[in-house]
């Protein structure tokens, strides 16, 4: 197993914002499994989504994954909120290191993201309806794919950061 700290979780949940300030606190390179993607197709993840498919995004997330694995360690690594719905990627997160649920209430997705554009599973006229209809077929595999688990829906990026950091350090 590598040595690198990995933040699931669902859309909104924070993991690309907390991987950010993570990175910074833990002086630890940061890598985002959806910008990753962009820079290697030279397009943002709504024109995958629209032009070739989901499908397509979801290989790109596993080979993302694989190649992660052959490249890096001891970094903090955000995935998108759909990597872990693939079986094939459960034994990819193990290997890459130690992963992190950042846990959410769809109350809390709705509020941050009710005027973001750039989630195209958002894009549909109930999204509250959506994000809970998501949650409740996801939250039980993040569940199963975490090492930690923590609840960020009341706190701030300090707090989370800190709980992240006390909880992966080395016995
Ligand atoms: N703990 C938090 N407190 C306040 N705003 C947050 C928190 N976590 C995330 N956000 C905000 O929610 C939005 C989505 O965050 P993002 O990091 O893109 O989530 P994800 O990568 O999990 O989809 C951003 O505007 C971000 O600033
Ligand atoms: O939950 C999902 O299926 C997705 C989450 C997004 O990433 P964030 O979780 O960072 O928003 C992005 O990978 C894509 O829009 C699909
Ligand atoms: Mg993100």
């Amino acid at each position: 197993m590598k040595n690198n700290i990995i933040l699931i979780g669902f859309m909104g949940s924070g993991k690309t914002s907390v991987g950010i300030r993570l990175s910074y606190f833990l002086k630890q390179t940061m890598i985002d499994t959806d910008k990753w993607i962009e820079r290697c197709q030279q397009m943002s993840v709504s024109d995958l989504f629209a032009l070739k498919g989901e499908e397509a995004f979801r290989a790109m997330e596993t080979d993302c994954l694989k190649e992660l694995i052959r490249t890096v360690d001891q970094q903090i690594i955000s995935v998108g909120g759909g990597l872990p719905m693939r079986e094939e990627n459960h034994g990819l997160l193990k290997i890459l290191g130690k992963v992190v649920y950042l846990r959410v209430t769809p109350e809390v997705v709705y509020k941050r993201l009710k005027s973001d554009t750039t989630r195209p599973l958002l894009q549909v006229e109930n999204p509250m309806e959506r994000i809970r209809e998501l949650l409740g077929v996801r939250a039980p595999v993040y569940e199963a794919c975490a090492d930690v688990v923590v609840d960020v829906s009341d706190k701030t990026f300090e707090q989370i950061i800190k709980e992240i950091a006390r909880a992966v350090k080395p016995a």
